[in-house]
């Protein structure tokens, strides 16, 4: 927890969030055609000042787009905050609190908290309220500078609520996406193993029990295979480390094809394999890896100079049973194994009862 926080400390700004600094990109750009927009509006309203407020803002705009491109962040964020706070405090005193031009401070809550350190937030946000305090009580005592007519206020009023709901709604769908992706990120390389897609050894431990847990109420089989490449360590010495990975992704390919969908397969260990087979006898299980270490024998293997290379598997099968527990029904697999590799490899053992 320390060593994360220190790391985001330590991490510039530019590279903390980067999925933010797209999303302000976007906001500019939204600002700044709502900018356009008003600059005609307040002409049709009869406030000048207000309309050419617009012009600048819509500058503002366009050089805070430009340095987000340029990784400028810092800038960008100040010009933003700059108009954002300039422009709603102008609009207020000018035509008064009824034109809306406050809901615009509220929207840069969320936006704090993404864009800074926690202490810059929270120190951001209390000057933020008191801005916003202070206008309010101001308008309180003051009336506006260049009201317009009823009618026109009300126009304005509904414009601004309606932009800001769109643009909360828009940041809102926003954070969900970008919180959803990086849950389902986080899930994937919990557990899954990297190089083969596999399930992890974890992640396999926690479904192989489930499925031990069904057996206890259905009595349905379980078959264990455990399956491991033969002289994996003369191939990496052969062909090099990274030839060793393409067989260690393709043999998990061939794997999860010979066998069926609702097979659970993970990578156990370095280059051994373990599946669990629901609804599956001994029998069956045995004719599964048969499969399997066929499939791997006909597959042709070559390096990339073009040699060919020798690949074969050893497998070892057992079957859950009443009382059993998951370490010991992978143990007698794992024993079917070691017979597999004593008996001159290349070949699949069932466990001993
Ligand atoms: N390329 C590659 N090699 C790995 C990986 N994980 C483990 N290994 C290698 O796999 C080899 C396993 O060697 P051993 O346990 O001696 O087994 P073996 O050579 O297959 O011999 P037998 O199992 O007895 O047939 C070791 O050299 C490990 O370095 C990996 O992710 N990639």
């Amino acid at each position: 927890m320390s060593q994360a926080r220190s790391m985001s400390a330590r991490e510039p700004i530019r590279e903390r969030r980067p999925q933010f600094w797209q999303v302000a990109k976007r906001c500019c750009q939204i600002a700044a055609t709502v900018d356009v927009a008003f600059f005609f509006l307040f002409h049709i309203l009869g406030s000048p000042i207000l309309a050419w407020v617009n012009v600048i803002s819509v500058t503002m705009y366009v050089v805070a787009y430009r340095a987000l491109s340029k990784k400028q962040n810092r800038l960008a964020i100040g010009l933003i905050w700059a108009e954002v706070i300039i422009h709603a405090g102008l609009g207020i005193v000018l035509i008064g609190w009824d034109s809306g031009f406050h809901y615009y401070l509220l929207m840069f809550i969320p936006a704090l908290f993404v864009s800074m350190g926690l202490r810059a937030a929270v120190m951001s946000l209390l000057g933020l309220w008191s801005y916003y305090v202070a206008l309010y009580l101001v308008m309180w005592f003051i009336e506006p500078v260049q009201p317009i007519a009823p009618g026109a206020l009300l126009a304005v009023y509904l414009f601004n609520l309606s932009v800001v709901f769109a643009m909360f709604s828009y940041l809102s769908f926003f954070y969900l996406t970008m919180v959803t992706t990086a849950n389902r990120k986080l899930r994937r390389m919990a557990t899954t193993d990297p190089l083969t897609g596999l399930f992890n050894r974890r992640h396999m431990t926690y479904l192989a029990e489930k499925e031990l847990a069904r057996f206890q109420r259905s009595g349905h089989p379980v078959a264990f295979l455990v399956l491991d490449i033969d002289h994996f360590k003369a191939i990496n010495d052969q062909h090099g480390h990274e030839a060793g990975d393409r067989v260690l992704e393709e043999v998990a390919g061939i794997i999860k094809a010979q066998l069926r969908t609702q097979d659970l397969i993970a990578r156990w260990g370095g280059e051994e394999f373990l599946a669990v087979l629901p609804n599956t006898g001994l029998n069956s299980a045995q004719a599964s890896a048969e499969r399997v270490r066929e499939a791997l024998l006909a597959h042709d293997w070559l390096a990339k100079t073009g040699e060919r290379i020798d690949i074969t598997l050893s497998a070892g099968v057992s079957e859950f049973r009443r009382d059993d527990d998951l370490n010991s029904a992978i143990s007698r697999a794992d024993r079917a194994l070691y017979r597999s590799k004593e008996g001159g490899r290349n070949r699949v053992e069932l466990e001993v009862v």
